[in-house]
C-alpha cells in the first residue's frame, strides 16, 4: 500500500508545527552519536540516554565528575559531558605534550574557543575573534611596555583601592572582595587600555564588567540548546551583551575618533599615549585592511580585552585574599604565587586537579603562599642555574602549571596580569589589615568552572601609618 504525502502530512498548521517539533526532538534524541567510543564519566552501564543523563549528573556533582575524569581515567581518554558546556574529551595528563604538538590544522584552538564561548553569537562583531588583532598588540607593545607601565599601574591601583576600601584606620568594615577587586582590575586595566580620564568613568566600567559576565552567561545558556536552535534563540539570550556593548561604545567612540583624527599630529610631536588603544591604531595602520582601523573595531578590541582581563584577574586576586584571611601565619609574609585557575582548554585537562595532585604539589590542600618562592630559594641554595630557578615563576607555564594554559596558545596577557596582580597584592598587604576568619568561604562551581566565593565578604581596615 502506498501512502500519498497529503495523507501523512496534517493539513492543520498547528498540528503540522507540532509534528515537526516531535520529529525534530525524536531525531535529536535518537540520532547516532558522533563521539568516539570512550568511557563516559557519570554514565551507568546499560542505561538509556547515557550521555544525556551523565551530563546532568556531572553538572550537579562537578567536583566528583572532574575528579573521576582526572584520577580514574589517568591512563586513557574519557568523555566528560557537562550541561551548559561542550562535551569534552578529557585527556590524561600524560597526553598534554602530544596535544600541544598538534598543529592548528588537526586541533584548532580558535574553533574550540569560539564554540566554547559561542563567540560567533555572544560577540556583536564575531570578526573580533576571527581577526584577532589584539593578540599581537598584547604580546607585542603591551608586554614590552610592562616595566614602563609600573608607576601608572601602581597609581591607578592606589587610587581605586583607597577609594573603595577607604582610609579609616579605626574600624573594620565589611567588603565584598570580588566586587571590589573587579572594580580595581577594571579601572587599572582600562588605565592601560584607554588611559585617564575614561578609565575612571563609572558607566564605562559598569558596562565593561557587565559585558565580561554576559559572555560566559550567555554562552552557557546557548549550550543548553541544540546547535540548530541557537541561531533562533541567540538574539534574545544575547540581548544584555548587545545593550552593554552599545553603552560601552557610546562612551569610547568620541575618544577613538579624536585619536584617529589627531594620529599624525600626535606622532609628529612625539606625544603618543602609551596605551592599548594607541598601539591598536598603530597595528591597524600596518595591516592594510580597513576593518582594523574602524572606530567600532577599535572599541570592540578594548571591550574584548576587558572581557579577557577582568574576570580572570579578579578571580585570581580574590582566591588569594580569601586564602590569606583564613590563614593566620601566611598574612605575616607578603604572598607571591597562588592560583586556583579555572579550566579552559578543550580537549580538556582538569587544570584544577593537576594543581591539587600530590605528585606535583606536596600537601596540595594546604595554602602555602611561599610554595614556589621557597622552591626557588632551595634551588638557589643548591647552586642550580637561574633558568632552573625561573621555572618556579608565575609566568613559566608547564604541563604541571597550566594556570595560564601552556604551549602555543598559552595566555598572551600573562606577563601583564602577573605584574598587575603582584602590584595589587603588594599594595593591599602593605596598607590594609584583614580580620582573620576561621573558615575559608567555599569556592562554588559555575558551569564547568570553579570560581571564587563571589558573594562572600571579609572585614578590612586601613593600616595605621607607623
Ligand atoms: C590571572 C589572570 C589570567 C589568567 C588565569 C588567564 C588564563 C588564560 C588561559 C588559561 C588562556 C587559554 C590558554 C589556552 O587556550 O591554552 C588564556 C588565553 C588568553 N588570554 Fe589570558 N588569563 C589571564 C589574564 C589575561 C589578561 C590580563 C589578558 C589581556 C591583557 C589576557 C588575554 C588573553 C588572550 C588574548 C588569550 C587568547 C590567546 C590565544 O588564543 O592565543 N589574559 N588566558
Amino acid at each position: 500500500m502506498q501512502l500519498e504525502l497529503e495523507e501523512i502530512v496534517p493539513d492543520n498548521p498547528v498540528a503540522l508545527g507540532l509534528s515537526v517539533i516531535v520529529v525534530y526532538v525524536l531525531y535529536q534524541l535518537l540520532r547516532p552519536s558522533k563521539l568516539p567510543k570512550l568511557p563516559i564519566v557519570g554514565a551507568k552501564p546499560g542505561e538509556w540516554f547515557a550521555l544525556r543523563r551523565a551530563r546532568w549528573r556531572n553538572t550537579r556533582y562537578m567536583k566528583n565528575a572532574t575528579e573521576t575524569a582526572y584520577n580514574q581515567y589517568s591512563d586513557c581518554a574519557c568523555i566528560l559531558p557537562i550541561a551548559g558546556a561542550q562535551t569534552f574529551v578529557h585527556l590524561p595528563h600524560k597526553e598534554l605534550r602530544w596535544l600541544l604538538e598538534q598543529p592548528d590544522s588537526v586541533i584548532n584552538n580558535l574553533t574550540q574557543v569560539v564554540d566554547s564561548l559561542q563567540l560567533h553569537r555572544t560577540l556583536m562583531d564575531p570578526d573580533l575573534a576571527y581577526k584577532p588583532g589584539h593578540i599581537s598588540v598584547i604580546s607585542g607593545p603591551l608586554t614590552r611596555e610592562i616595566g614602563n607601565l609600573v608607576p601608572t599601574l601602581l597609581d591607578e591601583i592606589q587610587y581605586a583601592v583607597d577609594d573603595l576600601w577607604g582610609m579609616d584606620t579605626e574600624s573594620y568594615q565589611d567588603t565584598s572582595v570580588f566586587t571590589s577587586m573587579c572594580r580595581v582590575i577594571g579601572q587599572t586595566t582600562n588605565r592601560v587600555f584607554i588611559s585617564l580620564p575614561l578609565c575612571r568613568e563609572p558607566a564605562l566600567l559598569d558596562s565593561a564588567m557587565a559585558f565580561s559576565l554576559d559572555i560566559p552567561t550567555s554562552s552557557i545558556m546557548l549550550h543548553h540548546f541544540w546547535p540548530s536552535l541557537r541561531p533562533l534563540l541567540a538574539p534574545f539570550i544575547t540581548l544584555p551583551n548587545c545593550i552593554h556593548t552599545s553603552r560601552f561604545f557610546k562612551i569610547v567612540r568620541p575618544e577613538i575618533r579624536r585619536r584617529l583624527r589627531d594620529y599624525d599630529t600626535i606622532k609628529a610631536e612625539k606625544k603618543q599615549p602609551n596605551d592599548f588603544l594607541h598601539w591598536s591604531i598603530d597595528h591597524a595602520k600596518s595591516m592594510g585592511d580597513p576593518y582594523y582601523g574602524q572606530v567600532d573595531t577599535l572599541a570592540g578590541r578594548v571591550l574584548l580585552n576587558n572581557f579577557t582581563s577582568i574576570h580572570t584577574s579578579s578571580f585570581a586576586i580574590t582566591y588569594v585574599i580569601f586564602d590569606l584571611v583564613s590563614s593566620k601565619s601566611s598574612t605575616q609574609r607578603a604572598s607571591q604565587h597562588h592560583q586556583e585557575p579555572f579550566p579552559r582548554v578543550g580537549p580538556w585537562f582538569a587544570v584544577l586537579h593537576i594543581l591539587h595532585d600530590a605528585t606535583f604539589y606536596p600537601e596540595p590542600e594546604t595554602f602555602k603562599p611561599f610554595r614556589f618562592a621557597d622552591n626557588r630559594a632551595k634551588l638557589a641554595k643548591k647552586g642550580e642555574s637561574y633558568v632552573q630557578q625561573a621555572r618556579q615563576a608565575l609566568t613559566t607555564t608547564s604541563p604541571e602549571f597550566a594556570a595560564f594554559g601552556h604551549g602555543r596558545h598559552a595566555c598572551v596577557g600573562m606577563f601583564f596580569a602577573a605584574s598587575m596582580l603582584k602590584l595589587m597584592l603588594g599594595y593591599i598587604l602593605m596598607n590594609y589589615d584583614f580580620e582573620f576568619e576561621e573558615k575559608r568561604a567555599e569556592n562554588p562551581w559555575f558551569g564547568a568552572n570553579r570560581i571564587p566565593p563571589i558573594q562572600a565578604t571579609i572585614r578590612v581596615k586601613r593600616r595605621a601609618e607607623k
